[in-house]
């Protein structure tokens, strides 16, 4: 059975403090927490662009329905980059044209320059992201550029978006570690994240490409980005290769932030960060929101049903522990 904490009635009721210490707890780490938590489902973007085998489109499409029929908000649906680099998203116009559009579902994709912005309008994506680094070396070597050369390519990018109102959003990766650099300085993580909010992001994600950052890193890390960039603008992006995505992401909630990047059945990786596993899985950041009372407007039920699909489709065993526990799993 799935959990749903009721937590504010018993909370409330507390007022002999001295002899319910887990409440008072309680009641002092929920507070300030927000009431509702934006999720950004990367997973047929992120969790497919690193699979071996060819993910049919037809998959993809009923993998993203079935996402925007649980009702995630956002849905990253694919990315137009070099087919030479990611064949894997090369079928990105098919995608985008063959979805179901679930009215107030967003649909967005990843948009290196201008060329795949370009394509990306042509076939109706609501919304772009930009995506740059913290790490020189990551920069090269996932879009063949330095972080200033990309920079410029992004102004381009969002210069043409302002002019047909579609948002953008700004990825920084390697946040919290680069797999070829080692240690990132959070002050240069801010430096590119101002650089994308002033060229017109309206939201920052902040990648923990390689999942290698633990909550005080995640607590550092966003009190110096959050000195350059609102904090309502800041979603957080774990990957879980060392098993402290939630446990992050719940540092960054206390934190004030409100918007959290995840993938159904925890698919995912990039195809430049070798090793890095996927990304926390959107089950488990819904069953922790649920838990802490926090509303995302996602039933559990249906993603939990998304994920067994596509787990199912690709032969691989669902990341997800709430679905591995509710028995949804290969
Ligand atoms: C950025 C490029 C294109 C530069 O690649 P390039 O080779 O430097 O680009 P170019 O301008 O010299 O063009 C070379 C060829 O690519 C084509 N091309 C050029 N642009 C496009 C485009 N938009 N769509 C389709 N084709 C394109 C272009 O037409 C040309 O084709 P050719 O003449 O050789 O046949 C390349 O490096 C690339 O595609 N990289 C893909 C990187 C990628 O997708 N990485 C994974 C996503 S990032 C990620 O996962 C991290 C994130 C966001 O999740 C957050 C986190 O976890 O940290």
């Amino acid at each position: 059975m799935l959990q749903s904490l009721v937590i504010a009635d018993d909370v409330e009721d507390a007022d002999d403090a001295s002899s319910t210490s887990d409440i008072v707890c309680c009641e002092t780490d929920l507070a300030g927490l927000p009431s509702f938590v934006k999720i950004v489902e990367v997973g047929p973007r992120d969790g497919l662009q690193n699979e071996a085998g060819v993910v049919p489109t037809e998959v993809k499409v009923e993998f993203i329905n079935k996402l925007a029929e649980a009702g995630l908000p956002v849905i990253e649906a694919t990315s137009f980059v070099s087919p030479k680099w990611v064949p894997q998203m090369s079928d990105h116009r098919e995608v985008m044209k063959q979805i179901d559009r679930r009215p107030g579902t967003v649909y967005s994709a990843l948009t290196p320059n201008l060329k795949g912005f370009e394509a990306a309008m042509e076939v109706g994506a609501n919304e772009v992201a930009i995506f740059g680094a913290a790490s020189e070396t990551f920069s090269r070597k996932n879009i063949n550029c330095s972080i200033r050369e990309s920079l410029q390519r992004f102004k381009e990018v969002t210069e043409a978006a302002k002019e047909v109102n579609i948002p953008v959003r700004g990825y920084v990766s390697c946040v919290l570690g680069c797999p070829y650099e080692g240690d990132v300085k959070a002050e240069k993580v801010a430096e590119v994240a101002k650089e994308l909010l002033d060229m017109g992001c309206y939201e920052i994600s902040l990648g923990d490409t390689i999942g290698v950052g633990t909550p005080g890193a995640v607590k550092h890390l966003v009190s110096v980005v959050s000195e350059v960039v609102p904090l309502s603008k800041i979603a957080v992006h774990c990957h879980d290769t060392y098993g402290q995505a939630l446990a992050n992401i719940l540092a960054a909630l206390q934190m004030g932030v409100s918007v959290f990047d995840s993938s159904s059945a925890g698919l995912g990786g990039c195809p430049y960060a070798k090793g890095a596993s996927g990304n926390v899985s959107t089950e488990d950041v819904v069953y922790m929101m649920n838990g802490l009372a926090i509303n995302t407007g996602v039933d559990i039920h249906k993603l939990i049903d998304a994920g067994h699909f596509i787990s199912t489709a690709i032969g691989r065993r669902t990341s997800s522990k709430v679905a591995q526990a509710t028995k949804c799993s290969l």
